[in-house]
């Protein structure tokens, strides 16, 4: 379904320079790796350079157009190719993304998901009880995105909104009817959700993270609340177990409920843990008027029940019957979230579990999960990401050490920086602990789960938090194939358990 480069040039008023006379797109991209014939060539200024003066090689790639800003403009023009020219490509993005691949046109059930921890498995919760009510789904995630059946490996959190909008294009074709999309603070603030109105949205929580693209944690709370805007969804759910949930209702645009699995904290939607297993957290959901539903998710953790209640209560405010979800999953939800505390372990030996939390505030609830059902001793093994938030690494080391007995410290994507760096600041957050674990310090993160592995005895649980579903490690900007689950099996049959 091509549209005219004339018709795009006359819906959004833009200047262009050469001629638009015959020029049909067929898709829009940022990036030239990406550009499939028919396409509009978007030059976003970058950090590193400017994507207009890639013009000539999308042109090669077969793109049709340019559209960029006026810099652009001039590094564009050798490449021969009509240039729309308009003052922001990245606030234009989101638009004309949406008028090319005309995703208001019967879109899918819409559901965004934002916060610091629990976009991911909210996402894939949310995905689970749609497909349990009988729906095709979608799913833009951290670790994958799904169309119907279909599963595609993800880049960034959010992609950018060019791809998207092809991706709700893609859906459509699918005859997919609902879509879970996790929504970055960096996606707010950077217009990857522009052109879409979410019909339900959600707030999970906010905790330090990401203070490398924000100046302080008010910065990085505006980003989020920006996606209680009419403009970006239609009603909303907040979940009140953060502080910065009861900012989110003051500040919200759009109307919204709210839920809450804390004791003592006044929330319309009560989440309450009633059993904590290795297989299973099972909960009540307590709504209104006392209408409950009782479930199991398949993970460990009173925070992905929280997640749950929070996927259950969107789908209500979407106009589902809360008895209808209650039927649907009677028998547990039906959920496999890659790298979210995944065991990884057999019966026999120790537990372990793979886990992405990479903030302060996931260790807190990831630990006191698995020390919940641990007979034994609970070993953690943690590195931290390099060239991303380096403030963090204090209390991430603080909460490991506090909440575990024994730490092996090791590397996780060092990126450009230096590895033995980065280690010793997580060295030094343990320190810092009221009551500390037991301290080993192992580089390579192959050995250091061998050694977890080695210093565990039946009974004990090891959580690797980190690397979660990823199949790479960056080291200097190269990425290696590598997975934390098979090297952690591995470690497990080498141990002869
Ligand atoms: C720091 C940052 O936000 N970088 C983003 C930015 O890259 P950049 O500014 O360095 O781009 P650049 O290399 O200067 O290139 C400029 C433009 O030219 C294009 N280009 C460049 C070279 C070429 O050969 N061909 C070409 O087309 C690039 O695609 C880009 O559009 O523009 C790129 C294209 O849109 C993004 O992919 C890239 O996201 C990077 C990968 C990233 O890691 N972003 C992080 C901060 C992020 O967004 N994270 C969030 C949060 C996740 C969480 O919750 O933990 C996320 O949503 O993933
Ligand atoms: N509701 C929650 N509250 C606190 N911590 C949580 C919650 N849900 C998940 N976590 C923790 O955060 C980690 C990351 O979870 P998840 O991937 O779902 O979050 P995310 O918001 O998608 O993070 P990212 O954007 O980095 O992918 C989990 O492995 C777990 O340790």
């Amino acid at each position: 379904m091509a549209r005219s480069l004339a018709g795009l040039v006359a819906e959004f008023g833009l200047e262009v320079i050469g001629s638009t006379d015959g020029v049909e797109i067929s898709g829009v991209t940022v990036r030239t790796s990406e550009v499939h014939p028919g396409d509009l060539f978007v030059g976003l200024p970058g950090e590193h350079s400017h994507g207009a003066g890639f013009a000539a090689d999308a042109r090669e790639r077969g793109a049709v157009a340019v559209m960029t800003d006026r810099a652009g403009a001039a590094l564009a023009e050798t490449s021969g190719l009509p240039i729309v020219v308009v003052d922001s490509p990245r606030a234009a993005l989101g638009d004309v993304s949406a008028w090319v691949y005309q995703t208001a046109e019967e879109p899918p059930l819409l559901f965004g998901i934002t916060g610091t921890n629990g976009k991911t498995s909210t996402a894939y919760l949310l995905e689970a009880i749609l497909r349990q009510l009988g729906l095709v789904t979608g799913l833009s995630s951290t670790a994958e995105r799904h169309i119907g059946d279909l599963t595609v490996v993800s880049r960034l959190t959010t992609p950018e909104a060019s791809e998207l909008h092809a991706l709700l294009a893609r859906m459509r074709e699918s005859e997919v009817r609902a879509v879970a999309v996790e929504v970055s603070a960096q996606a707010l603030s950077k217009n990857r959700v522009d052109g879409i109105v979410f019909d339900v949205v959600a707030f999970t929580n906010l905790s330090h993270d990401h203070l490398d693209d924000y100046a302080d944690m008010e910065e990085y709370f505006a980003a989020k609340l920006a996606f209680f805007e009419p403009e970006r969804g239609r009603r909303g759910v907040v979940s009140l177990d953060s502080g910065w949930g009861h900012r989110v209702v003051e500040g919200s645009h759009i109307p919204v409920t709210t839920i809450s699995a804390t004791e003592g904290v006044d929330a319309e939607w009560r989440v309450e843990i009633l059993d904590e297993r290795a297989e299973f957290t099972e909960f009540r959901l307590t709504g209104p008027e006392g209408r409950s539903l009782q479930t199991t998710v398949p993970v460990i953790g009173w925070h992905m029940a929280a997640n749950a209640g929070l996927a259950i209560v969107m789908l209500v405010e979407a106009g589902f019957e809360l008895e209808a979800i209650g039927h649907a999953v009677q028998d547990g939800i039906e959920a496999y979230l890659p790298g979210r505390t995944e065991r990884v372990s057999g019966d026999v030996g120790p537990t372990v579990y793979v886990d992405f939390g990479h903030s302060p505030d996931a260790f807190l609830n990831t630990l006191g999960a698995v020390r919940k059902v641990t007979s034994g001793r609970v070993i953690m093994v943690v590195g931290a990401d390099g060239d991303r938030d380096a403030t963090k690494r204090d209390e991430m080391g603080r909460v490991a050490s506090e909440y575990s007995d024994i730490l092996v410290i090791t590397d996780h994507h060092p990126r450009f920086e230096n590895p033995e760096a980065i280690r010793k600041m997580l060295i030094h957050g343990a320190g810092l602990a009221e009551h500390q674990a037991e301290l080993h310090e192992v580089s390579p993160p192959e050995q250091a789960i061998r050694h977890a592995v080695s210093l565990a005895k039946d009974g004990d649980s090891i959580l690797w938090a980190g690397p979660g579903h990823q199949d790479y490690r960056d080291i200097e900007g190269v990425r290696t194939p590598y997975s934390a689950r098979a090297e952690a099996r591995a470690a497990l049959r080498e141990a002869g358990w």
